[in-house]
Formats: C-alpha cells, structure tokens, sequence
C-alpha cells in the first residue's frame, strides 16, 4: 500500500494558521523552484498574453486549489505533471522576468531573507530564447524583485538540469558560465524512479572540475541508495529531500555508514515536508522524519520545494513543524542557520548573513514575545 493511500484529497497541504510570530520570523530557502511557484493570477495572465489555452480554470483561487489538489497524488511522477501550465507561460524573456522578480518579491514578503531559486533552462526555450537568455531573464527578474523588496532578501539562481533528459552537460557549463553573474550553483530534479544521478555523471565531472557548487534531488521516490550515489559517486554537496536516508537509521537510532557519513560531513538536507506529504515521500506531518533527522544532529534545512504547486509558503512550513513538533524560534533559528551555512555564497557572505540579519532578528523576535 502506497503510504498517502488514506490522505483525504488536498490534507497534506491543508494552509495553517499561520502565528504572527512565524511571520516575522527570519526565513532561508535553499530548494524552492521558480516554476513551483507562480502566482496564480499571473498564470491566467500570461497565458492570455502567450495564447496558452490549456489551463484547467481562469479563475485565480480555483486555480491554485488546482494545482494543489492535483500534486496531491501520492506519486512524485503525478505531481511533476502539473509543471506543464506553468511552464507553458514561461517561455518569454518578459515572462521569466515578471515570475522572477514576483517570487523574490513573495519570498521577502514571507521574511524570506535569503533564497535560492532553481529552474530548468531546458524548459523556457520553446518561444525561441536561447539558454543563455532565459538566464539573463532569469537574473534580471530576480535583481528587479530584490530592488521592489528595497534590499530585504537576496537571491541567487541554480539551473537545474532534468534527470530524464540529456542536457545536464551543458546545463553544467550554463552554471559556470553564468556564476559571476547571478548564479550560484546546480541542480538535477525530474522524476526519480528510472533515471539514477550517476548518468549525469559528466555535468558533475565539470562542475566539479570548474569548483562549481551543486546539490541533486535525491531520496525522495526512490531510497537511502539515490541518497549514497548522489553524495559518493557524483560528490552533490547538498541533498534536495534526502529523507529516504531514515532507510540508513536503525529503529533504536543507530546510523548505517551512509547515514553517518551524510551527519559527520555535514551534508545539509534540503526538507520539504509538505511536498513529500503530496508525493508519499512521507504520511503526515506528525511522523515526518525531519525531527527525527534534527534531533541525531544533521544539517537539517526547512524548505518549501513549490510554493504554489504544495500550496506552501516558508510561514506555513514553519507553523506546519510549530504545530506538528512544538518547534518554537530557537529551532527555526537553528533550521535558518543550518541553511545559509550550507547556502552556495562565499563564506563571508554566509558569515554576515547570519550575524548581520539572522541573529538579530531572532534576538528581536524572542524580546517581543
Ligand atoms: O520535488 C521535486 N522532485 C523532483 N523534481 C521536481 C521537484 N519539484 C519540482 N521538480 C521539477 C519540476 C520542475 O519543472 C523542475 C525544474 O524546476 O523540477
Ligand atoms: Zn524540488
């Protein structure tokens, strides 16, 4: 039986009631993706402009509960299928600028101070852009955001390659190509089952070779075994979900080799619970291995995977921990910390981050409460 099978539709994703003090909380991405995340209002827009005709509802809010209750399929294969409308409107320079600039405005919104957003280049070329001008877009959308948020968040790009297709080499180059201006490291996503990492091979071979920072989508459909090929045979500093890696842990705690070798190194896990609620990665929030995971001490990182298609914000997974594990601001210090010490930024960059915004803002929250 498949572990979602008795989630009622749209459960996993149910929005909480988010605590104004989550709300202001201080917030870090490292896994959200750009076409995860649109606003629904800007799809129907863009498809009108673009002649996309395949939408299932013009109207903003139905919408929305579309995409959610679609990705809510227990199957991360089902759950992909719903990219096709959003990516189908992205397919203009104008477009990726717009999505851009509104999600780095949606994500400091949310106290969102520091995010790396993924996408797929490979994805946007269809209205004629090259690679290159969609990441052009991409940086400028992006650049144009931070400025509407007067400075409140900085974002960095990472360009995914999509693990069922053969484009990672040069999705790879793209990254180096394009790291001094805007891009801060690499990614594969796409479904998991069938397509293992080590066929990128040659795209972390190059990365590795240009000392170009990468994570891979791992442990999510597919067990603790995506997780040990992506950290030892391609080298992926980070893991986009990882918890399949709870298959390395014993029931009385005891860690496989795999799993203490992911802890001692310090290899952040990128976690994104409500996704992994939609795609059965997890049952509920209440037994989701990310306390389990924090408590035998690894880098564990709170993280929204796609805002719109896990109807999620950083608030609402916040307040998802808060109610399932009673986290209060020292762990959600402890989950933003943990994520700008793994973001892909030049080390003193990292330092001030979280000693400049961080520190004392959580110092501010816990005065106030
Ligand atoms: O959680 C995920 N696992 C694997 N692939 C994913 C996930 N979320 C999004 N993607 C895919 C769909 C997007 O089109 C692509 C690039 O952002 O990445
Ligand atoms: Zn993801």
């Amino acid at each position: 039986m498949h572990l979602s099978d008795n989630l009622p539709a749209s459960a996993a994703a149910a929005a909480p009631a988010v605590a104004e003090w989550v709300r202001r909380a201080p917030k870090a991405v490292l896994h959200d993706h750009l076409d995860g995340g649109l606003r629904p209002e800007t799809i129907i827009e863009l498809a009108r402009e673009c002649g996309y005709t395949g939408l299932p509802t013009e109207d903003p809010a139905a919408l929305g509960v579309w995409f959610r209750d679609a990705a809510d399929s227990g199957s991360l294969e089902r759950y992909l299928e719903t990219f096709a409308h959003t990516c189908a409107v992205m397919q203009s320079r104008e477009a990726l600028f717009r999505v851009a600039a509104e999600c780095a405005e949606d994500l400091a919104a949310d106290g969102v101070v520091y995010a790396e957003v993924r996408y797929a280049p490979e994805q946007h070329l269809a209205g004629g852009l090259t690679l290159d001008e969609v990441v052009t877009a991409v940086n400028e959308g992006f650049r144009e955001g931070e400025r509407r948020a007067g400075g409140r968040i900085v974002v960095g790009a990472l360009l995914t390659g999509m693990r069922h297709t053969d484009r990672s080499l040069e999705i790879a180059e793209l990254t180096v190509a394009h790291r001094a201006s805007g891009v801060a490291g690499f990614d594969i996503a796409g479904g998991e089952i069938g397509n293992p990492p080590a066929r990128h091979l040659p795209a972390f071979q190059h990365l590795k070779r240009h000392n170009c920072h990468f994570t891979i989508h791992a442990g999510e459909a597919v067990g603790a075994e995506s997780v040990h090929e992506a950290v030892q045979v391609c080298g992926a500093e980070r893991i986009g979900h990882g918890v399949r890696i709870t298959d390395d842990i014993a029931e009385d705690g005891t860690l496989g080799h795999l799993a203490a070798y992911v802890r001692d190194n310090r290899i952040a896990l990128e976690v994104c619970p409500t996704s992994n609620l939609q795609t059965g990665a997890a049952k509920d929030y209440a037994s989701h291995p990310i306390d389990l995971l924090r408590r035998a001490g690894f880098r564990v990182t709170l993280n929204t995977d796609n805002r719109l298609v896990s109807g999620t914000t950083m608030s609402r997974e916040f307040q998802h921990m808060a109610d399932a594990f009673g986290y209060g601001p020292e762990v959600f210090e402890e989950f933003t910390v943990a994520a700008v010490e793994a973001a892909f930024l030049p080390l003193p960059e990292r330092r001030r981050i979280i000693d400049e915004v961080i520190r004392p803002g959580y110092a501010a929250l816990t005065a106030s409460r």
